[in-house]
Order: structure tokens, then C-alpha cells, then sequence
């Protein structure tokens, strides 16, 4: 059984002799490192020379640093710049400051699960996830709520890193709603299938099979994005707030039946299968190398399938489609 943890098991006395600096200032670093403070946490914010963040996290009240003078200055290092920076900077500006019994957090397992950041023995290393971006991270603490979230110890010298974890989660609001102990193998794997697979891969491909189904038949593309992207934020919202039942009773019987009976023929056991292969690929670090040695070639691919998946007839009709919709923000 998965254990989960609430306020009333973490101490977040044992931070308060400690400083954290959190490395970065994007969608996690800005509201963990508000959090923190908020809970009377001592923070450094460690940014990059001439970082366009300094300026907001001192306007924050957070005090900001080089990113190696923060790691020189804290007891807890927390990696919050994205993933495929952080083997970089951690050797150059982390690795010379995390003396015996320091503390290096992450919240995505990626650069320790993958070894592309293997820290020295005398430290702790642990993940504290957020599962929520960073703005609604912040604005349910503010609220005196939380979002859920993960701890995974890694690496326990100090012999207390789960208490140091879950300490943490409480700080920034996770323990309100309760904390899943997980490893970071299993947080990596299963991000990278859930992304790859469902949530990212899968849901975007869906769509524009979708929509160029339609538009072939001879649909009018305006249509066929409405029915295949617009209203999918119904259905997932309606899913959200209360799983496929909710979402089957709230659309139209005619739908729910449609669903039963077409969705299978659509998500088949030939995709079932791929899903495995692709699983398979996680977990024997397949797609992992592969991703590192694109970050080390500057990205040709990604840029390549990004220009190409940005001209796709779907994204033109849907920009002129979402000027119509005042509620949008620009
Ligand atoms: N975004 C999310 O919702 C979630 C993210 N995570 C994890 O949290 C971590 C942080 O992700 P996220 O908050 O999205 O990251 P962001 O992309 O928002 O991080 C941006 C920050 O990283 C800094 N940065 C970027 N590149 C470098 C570099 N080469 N050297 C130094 N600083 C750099 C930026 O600096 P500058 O200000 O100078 O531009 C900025 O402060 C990742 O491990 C991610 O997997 C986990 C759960 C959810
Ligand atoms: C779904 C995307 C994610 O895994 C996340 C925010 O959890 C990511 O890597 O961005
Ligand atoms: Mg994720
Ligand atoms: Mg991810």
C-alpha cells in the first residue's frame, strides 16, 4: 500500500535551522521559493548572471544569489531549472558546494534516475513533487489549502532525508492535502509514459487524427476543431472534477454509448502494445539517452518537430477560431 502523509507528520521545526536555496525561478522555483518563505523558511533564490527573474523574486522579498554562491550558502539545494539544464549547472556551479551533510532536492527524478547527476555519498538527496504547476501551487498555499504531491528519498546519509522531505512538502502546502511516498524510478518512469503516452503524445496525436479525419471527409476545419480540440476542456474538466463516470453522466447518453462502443475499436491492442514497447523503452533508458544526446546536439529534432507540428493546418484555424473567444487570455 502507498503511504500518505499528512500535516500532522512532518516537523517543519527541523528547516528552521536551515537555509534552502532554490535553483531557479520559473513556474516551480517562484512558488516553492514564496512557500517556503511564507512558512518562515530561510530562502536564497539562485539564478543565472544577468537572469530576467532577479528582479521579480526581489520584488517578492526573496533574496537572490549566483546560483553557485546560494548552494555555497544553504543547507538544502533544490534543482528547480529545467531538467535538461540541470547536469550542467550542477556540475559546475553545485557539485563544488554540497559538502558532508548537506541536502539536494529535486521534484522530477530524471538527472538521478538517469545518472546524469550522480551526487557524492555524504549528502541527502530527495524529491519533493508538486503535483500541480507552480501558479496553482502558490495560490492554493495563499488560500490556506494545498495541492498533493510526492516525496522520494534517494540517498538518506543524514538518516533523517524523509523528515527533511516531508518537512519541505509541509512548507509549501503539500501535507494539506496529503503527500504519496513514491521512488525516484517510479516517478520518472511513469512521467515520462504518462506524458509520452496519454497526456501529451497521445491526447495531441488523438486530436489531430481527429480533426484531419473530419477536414478529408470534407468537413469544414472550423467544425472539425471545435468537436475535436475546442471541447475537449469540457470533457476533461468534467473528468477532473469526477472521474470517467462523472463526465459519462454529464454528456448525453447518445455520447456515453458512442464511447462505449467506438473508443475501444479507437484505443485498439495494437496501441495497447505500442503503450508497452514504449514503456519498455523508459525503463531500459532507451528514450532517455536518446533525449540527452539531442540536449548535447542542440536540439535538432525537437526544433525540427516543433516547427513542423506549429504549421499544421489545426493551429491556423484555431488562432483565428480563439480570437472569437473574449474569455481566452491573450
Ligand atoms: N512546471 C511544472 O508544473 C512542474 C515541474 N516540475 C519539475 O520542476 C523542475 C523545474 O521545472 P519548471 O519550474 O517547469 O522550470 P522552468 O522552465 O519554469 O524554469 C525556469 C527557470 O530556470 C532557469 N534556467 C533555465 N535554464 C537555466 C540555465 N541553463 N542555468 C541556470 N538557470 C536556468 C530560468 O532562468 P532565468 O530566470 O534566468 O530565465 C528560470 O529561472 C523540473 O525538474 C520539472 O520537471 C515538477 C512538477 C511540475
Ligand atoms: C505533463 C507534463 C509534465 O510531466 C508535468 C508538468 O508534470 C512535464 O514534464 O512538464
Ligand atoms: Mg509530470
Ligand atoms: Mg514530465
Amino acid at each position: 500500500m502507498i503511504r500518505i502523509y499528512y500535516d500532522q507528520d512532518a516537523d517543519l521545526s527541523i528547516l528552521q535551522e536551515r537555509t534552502v536555496a532554490v535553483i531557479g525561478y520559473g513556474s516551480q522555483g517562484r512558488a516553492q521559493a514564496r512557500n517556503l518563505k511564507d512558512s518562515g523558511v530561510k530562502v536564497i533564490v539562485g539564478l543565472r548572471p544577468g537572469s530576467s527573474s532577479a528582479e521579480l523574486a526581489r520584488e517578492d522579498g526573496l533574496a537572490t544569489a549566483p546560483i553557485g554562491e546560494a548552494a555555497r550558502e544553504a543547507d538544502i539545494i533544490q534543482m528547480l531549472i529545467p531538467d535538461e539544464q540541470q547536469a550542467e549547472v550542477y556540475a559546475g556551479e553545485i557539485a563544488p558546494h554540497l559538502k558532508a551533510g548537506k541536502a539536494l532536492m529535486f521534484s522530477h527524478g530524471f538527472n538521478i534516475h538517469f545518472g546524469q547527476i550522480v551526487p557524492p555519498q555524504e549528502v541527502d538527496v530527495f524529491m519533493v513533487a508538486p503535483k500541480s504547476p507552480g501558479p496553482m501551487l502558490r495560490r492554493l498555499y495563499t488560500e490556506g489549502a494545498g495541492v498533493p504531491g510526492l516525496i522520494a528519498v534517494y540517498q538518506d546519509y543524514s538518516g533523517r532525508a524523509r523528515d527533511l522531505a516531508l518537512a519541505y512538502a509541509k512548507a509549501i502546502g503539500l501535507t494539506r492535502a496529503g503527500v504519496f511516498e513514491t521512488t525516484f524510478r517510479e516517478e520518472t518512469e511513469t512521467d515520462l509514459f504518462g506524458e509520452q503516452c496519454v497526456l501529451c503524445g497521445g491526447v495531441a496525436e488523438l486530436i489531430k487524427a481527429g480533426f484531419e479525419t473530419l477536414v478529408e471527409a470534407g468537413y469544414a476545419p472550423e467544425i472539425a476543431y471545435f468537436e475535436c480540440l475546442h471541447e475537449l476542456k469540457l470533457i476533461v474538466d468534467l473528468i477532473y472534477e469526477g472521474g470517467l463516470t462523472e463526465m459519462r453522466c454529464r454528456v448525453s447518453n447518445t455520447a456515453e454509448y458512442g464511447d462505449y462502443r467506438t473508443g475501444p475499436r479507437i484505443i485498439d491492442q495494437r496501441v495497447r502494445e505500442e503503450m508497452k514497447r514504449v514503456l519498455a523503452e523508459i525503463q531500459s533508458g532507451q528514450f532517455a539517452r536518446e533525449w540527452i544526446l539531442e540536449n548535447k546536439a542542440n536540439q535538432p529534432v525537437l526544433k525540427a518537430m516543433r516547427r513542423r507540428e506549429r504549421e499544421h493546418q489545426i493551429e491556423r484555424v484555431g488562432k483565428e477560431l480563439r480570437k472569437m473567444m473574449s474569455w481566452l487570455k491573450k
